[in-house]
C-alpha cells in the first residue's frame, strides 16, 4: 500500500489555528506486511529522521493498528519526504494524518475522513493543518470541546501558491511560547474581521480583495522578528503581484498567494532576492490523504 499526504499552510496570517490549505508537496509512504519491522527513509531531513531512536509516524501507525486490530504484526515502511521539518508547511500533520488513515487501511477498518481528523487531534492540536491535510481544499475548522468541525473548499485550478522556504527551521512549540496571552479588543477585531474575509472570499472565489484585507495582529510581526528578512519578503510578494503574503504556520517558510499569470513574476523577484532560501511554485491540492492498494 502506498499513502500520499500533502503539506498544509495554516493560518493565513489572522485566522490563527483556523484557517489552512493544501499544497501539492507531498510525503509518500509505502507499507507491506512483513516478517520483520524496518524502515527506510528518503528525501527531506532524511539523515536527521534516521538518527532518532523513535520514528513518529511508525509510532503512531502502531499504535492505532493494536487498537483496531489487538495485533502487533510487523511492516516495512519505506519513507520517501518532500515537506521540510518543522518550517510552517505542517510535517509533523501530514505524518500523523498519513499514520492513522495506514492504520484503517491496513487492519480493513472502514473510516471516515472526519474520523482520522478527530484522532489526529490527539497527536496534534491544530486543526488548521489536520484539516487540509486530511481533505485538501482551502478549510475552516473550530475546535470545539475536543471535536472539530471544519468546512472546505476547492480551490480554482487558477491559483498559484508561491513558497519562500528558508534554511533555518522553528519549532511550533517554542514559537506558540513567545506570543502574548491577552491582546486589546481591536486587535482581536482586526483579526475576526479579516479572518472572515479571507473566508469569504475563497468561498465566493472573489479572490482580488484579498489584497486590500489581510491583517493580523496576533502572532504574525513577533514570530517574523525572529527572521528579520521575512518583512522583505513579504514586501517584494506584495509588489510583484501577490494577492496575499503571509507567514506558513508559525514560519519560517512565507506563503504567498497568486493568479497563475503572476506566479512566475513573484517567483523570479524572490529567488533573485533571497538566494539562500528554496523558492518554489506550488499547485493547490484539492485531495487531501490518498491511498494506492
Ligand atoms: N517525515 C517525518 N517523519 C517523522 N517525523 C516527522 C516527519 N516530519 C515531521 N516530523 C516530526 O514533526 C516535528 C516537526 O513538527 P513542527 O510542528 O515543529 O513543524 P511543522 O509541522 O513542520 O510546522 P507547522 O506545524 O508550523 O506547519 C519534527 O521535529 C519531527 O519530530
Ligand atoms: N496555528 C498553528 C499552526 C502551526 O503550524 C500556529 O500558528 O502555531
Amino acid at each position: 500500500m502506498v499513502i500520499t499526504v500533502p503539506a498544509t499552510s495554516a493560518n493565513l496570517g489572522p485566522g490563527f489555528d483556523t484557517l489552512g490549505l493544501a499544497l501539492n508537496l507531498r510525503n509518500e509512504i509505502e507499507i507491506k506486511p512483513s516478517n520483520i519491522t524496518s524502515i527506510e527513509i528518503y528525501g527531506e531531513n532524511a539523515e536527521y529522521l534516521r538518527s532518532l531512536k523513535r520514528n513518529f509516524f511508525v509510532e503512531i501507525f502502531s499504535d492505532i493498528y493494536k487498537n483496531l486490530t489487538g495485533k502487533e504484526d510487523k511492516f516495512s515502511f519505506k519513507f520517501n519526504n518532500k515537506i521540510p521539518l518543522s518550517r510552517g508547511l505542517g510535517s509533523s500533520s501530514a505524518v500523523i494524518v498519513a499514520a492513522i488513515t495506514a492504520a484503517y487501511e491496513m487492519a480493513q477498518v472502514p473510516y471516515k475522513k472526519d474520523k482520522i481528523i478527530n484522532l489526529a487531534l490527539n497527536y496534534e492540536p491544530h486543526p488548521d493543518n489536520i484539516t487540509p491535510a486530511t481533505l485538501g481544499g482551502f478549510c475552516v475548522a473550530k475546535l470545539k470541546k475536543n471535536r472539530v468541525y471544519f468546512l472546505k473548499k476547492f480551490i480554482p485550478t487558477n491559483l498559484r501558491a508561491i513558497v519562500v522556504i528558508p534554511n533555518k527551521p522553528v519549532s511550533t512549540a517554542k514559537s506558540r511560547n513567545s506570543l502574548k496571552s491577552h491582546y486589546p479588543l481591536k486587535d482581536v477585531v482586526t483579526n475576526i474581521s479579516s479572518t472572515a474575509m479571507i473566508t469569504a472570499a475563497f468561498f465566493s472565489e472573489k479572490f482580488d480583495i484579498l489584497k486590500y484585507i489581510v491583517e493580523d495582529k496576533i502572532h504574525q510581526e513577533n514570530r517574523m522578528k525572529l527572521m528579520p528578512e521575512l518583512f522583505r519578503v513579504r514586501e517584494i510578494a506584495l509588489r510583484e503581484g501577490a494577492l496575499m503574503s503571509t507567514l506558513s504556520g508559525s514560519g519560517s517558510t512565507f506563503f504567498n498567494l497568486a493568479y497563475k499569470d503572476d506566479a512566475y513574476n513573484i517567483y523570479s523577484a524572490l529567488k533573485d532576492n533571497f538566494k539562500d532560501f528554496n523558492v518554489k511554485i506550488l499547485y493547490f491540492d484539492n485531495v487531501g490523504v490518498k491511498v494506492y492498494n
